[in-house]
């Protein structure tokens, strides 16, 4: 008997042809999964769809579209058995880059193909669910900044011409941040709460490497004094995130725990998975192993060698001499 799931699409995520991806889509899955599809409209969001998926009993919930879809569908299926497939066609495609998930339609098929799953926490933000990141001042504006009409001029690159701009409009706010077991008092222009978070998405990486099944979250504070210390700090975050170290400057603190209570003053715009949210005050816990997800059977290894293609090579084994 085939398997059976609920196909959860936005016809206007990304830059791409949605009438074509869905018929990628159906042409993949469908000799396997017998699915159920339902689009989403400007009235009726994913996680609506997906909250009635859950009702009628579904074995799995695939949700297709951007970052924003993604999430919105995830928060009906957090605590229940029900496996979570993602296809990502957004212009960001952080989910799928932070959890190791093809960001192509015919890999992330393969990936809902093969049947693996995993959990991976999330969290809760003031009753919202999070599956990647909750960011407080700079990287709210910027994403507020890169709106639609950007996203479909510029893809990618409208985050960074906002992130730009922003800069120019960078201030300081005071935070308080309280955990299980403390109370930290600092001023920042940015702080970003992390549950599994891409290596673009540099304001997040105070720790370099999130590990998004520990049970915990992290936190990145960066408090830098003007633009031209924003752009070190950035730049330190971008390069200690791609080396794997944790961040060395005075202007930038991270720490981690299972949930925070964090308040500005002033109150600060609040972004949660990429779509904006509200304002502090926010209260994020996390709900560990909360997401049942279908992973890829395999993590990618990156390659240690590659020597194909090289002029002129050669190689030869040399015989190993016994000690
Ligand atoms: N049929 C539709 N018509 C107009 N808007 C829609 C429709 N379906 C969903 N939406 C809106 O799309 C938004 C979600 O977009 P989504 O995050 O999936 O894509 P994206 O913006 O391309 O991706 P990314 O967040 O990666 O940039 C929601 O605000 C939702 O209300």
């Amino acid at each position: 008997m085939n398997r059976s799931a609920c196909l959860i699409f936005n016809p206007v995520a990304g830059q791409g042809d949605p009438d074509i991806e869905l018929a990628e889509i159906r042409a993949i899955l469908e000799p396997d999964i017998d699915l159920d599809i339902y689009l989403t409209t400007q009235e009726i969001d994913a996680d609506q769809l997906a909250y009635a998926a859950v009702e009628r009993g579904v074995d799995a919930i695939i949700a297709s579209g951007g970052d924003g879809t993604l999430s919105a569908a995830a928060a009906a299926v957090v605590g229940t058995d029900i496996s979570f497939g993602i296809i990502s066609r957004g212009t960001a495609n952080a989910f799928a880059t932070a959890l190791g998930i093809p960001d192509t339609i015919a890999g992330a098929c393969e990936t809902i193909l093969q049947g693996g799953t995993r959990h991976v926490d999330v969290a809760y933000c003031n009753d919202r669910p999070m599956v990647l990141l909750a960011g407080i001042g700079f990287e709210a504006e910027t994403v507020e900044l890169a709106d639609r009409d950007a996203k479909n001029r510029f893809g990618m690159m409208a985050y960074v011409f906002a992130g730009i701009q922003q800069l120019r409009n960078l201030h300081k706010f005071d935070v308080e941040i309280e955990t299980e077991d403390r109370i930290i008092k600092t001023s920042a222009c940015a702080v970003t709460v992390a549950n599994a978070a891409p290596p673009t998405s540099v304001l997040a990486q105070g720790p370099a490497g999130l590990v998004y099944d520990d049970g915990l979250l992290d936190l990145t504070i960066v408090a830098p004094a003007n633009k031209a210390g924003a752009i070190a700090a950035t730049f330190h975050l971008f390069q200690t995130a791609s080396t794997g170290n944790a961040v060395e400057r005075d202007d930038i603190g991270f720490l981690r725990a299972k949930q925070f209570k964090i308040t500005t003053e002033p109150a600060q715009k609040v972004v949660l998975d990429g779509e904006i949210v509200g304002t502090t005050p926010v209260e994020i816990k996390c709900i560990p192993g909360g997401l049942k997800i279908f992973m890829p059977l395999v993590e990618e290894v990156e390659p240690t060698e590659k020597l194909e293609g090289l002029p002129n090579l050669t190689i030869e084994m040399k015989d190993t001499v016994e000690e």
